[in-house]
């Protein structure tokens, strides 16, 4: 049987204050594969302080901190990978200096981005946007027969990621997603981020 479906949750762009504790409630609410931590448009030291205050929080829970955009960074800050999209520099380069951690790619919508990322060692491509979302300018847009193909052909895990909320995700997860990234579904969610991690774990749950 494959692996089911996870949550692969990611910060909201600019952290709100208390958020590390709200961080620990949400990763103790239920299940979370990996947490991100993105950051757009923050100073270095910003982002280097975040990884210091949140990085603890998530590997004492065995969640996989991973930090977007910046290999370098992540490398240096005992991250445990890097999320890189397909204009945040060298593939290649981080792929080797982070050996032994988790590198994913971006890859929009396309099979050919995909193709690429595997044959350069990614540890799990990433699919989108699955919906719309108003977490950021999503230029490209995919479809589930991405996810279908992909689980087909390849041994690589695939993120699907998107306006992807606990209703409509689970075309999805029958798809092939190995996990959804979200943002909005828990840091928004209406009766907060411990509400949504278990919105979304029963979501997945049920359309496994
Ligand atoms: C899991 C995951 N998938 C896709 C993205 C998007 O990365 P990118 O295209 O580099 O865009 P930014 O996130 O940097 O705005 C992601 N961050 N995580
Ligand atoms: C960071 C990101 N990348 C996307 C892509 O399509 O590559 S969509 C997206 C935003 C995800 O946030 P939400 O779950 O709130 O829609
Ligand atoms: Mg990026």
């Amino acid at each position: 049987m494959d692996d089911p479906c996870r949550l692969y949750l990611i910060t909201p762009p600019v952290l709100p204050g208390g958020f590390a504790d709200q961080l620990a409630a949400a990763l103790d609410a239920g299940d979370v594969a990996c947490l991100q931590l993105r950051l757009k448009d923050a100073p270095r030291d910003a982002v280097k302080r975040a990884v210091e205050a949140l990085r603890p929080i998530a590997q004492a829970r065995d969640v996989a901190f991973i930090l977007n955009d910046d290999a370098i960074l992540a490398a240096e800050l005992g991250c445990d990978g890097v999320h890189l999209g397909q204009q945040d520099g060298d593939h290649a380069g981080a792929r080797m200096l982070l050996s032994g951690k988790i590198l994913g790619i971006t890859c929009h919508d396309s099979r050919h981005l995909a193709m690429l990322a595997g044959e350069m060692g990614a540890d799990y491509v990433a699919f989108g946007a699955f919906f719309p979302t108003s977490t950021k300018d999503a230029k490209f847009r995919a479809t589930t027969d991405l996810l279908e193909w992909w689980s087909e052909i390849a041994e690589i895990p695939c993120v699907a990621i998107g306006g992807i909320t606990a209703e409509n995700c689970a075309p999805l997860v029958r798809a092939g997603a190995d996990f959804l990234a979200v943002v909005g579904a828990v840091w928004n969610h209406p009766d907060g981020p411990v509400a949504g991690v278990r919105a979304m774990n029963a979501a997945i749950a049920a359309a496994a």
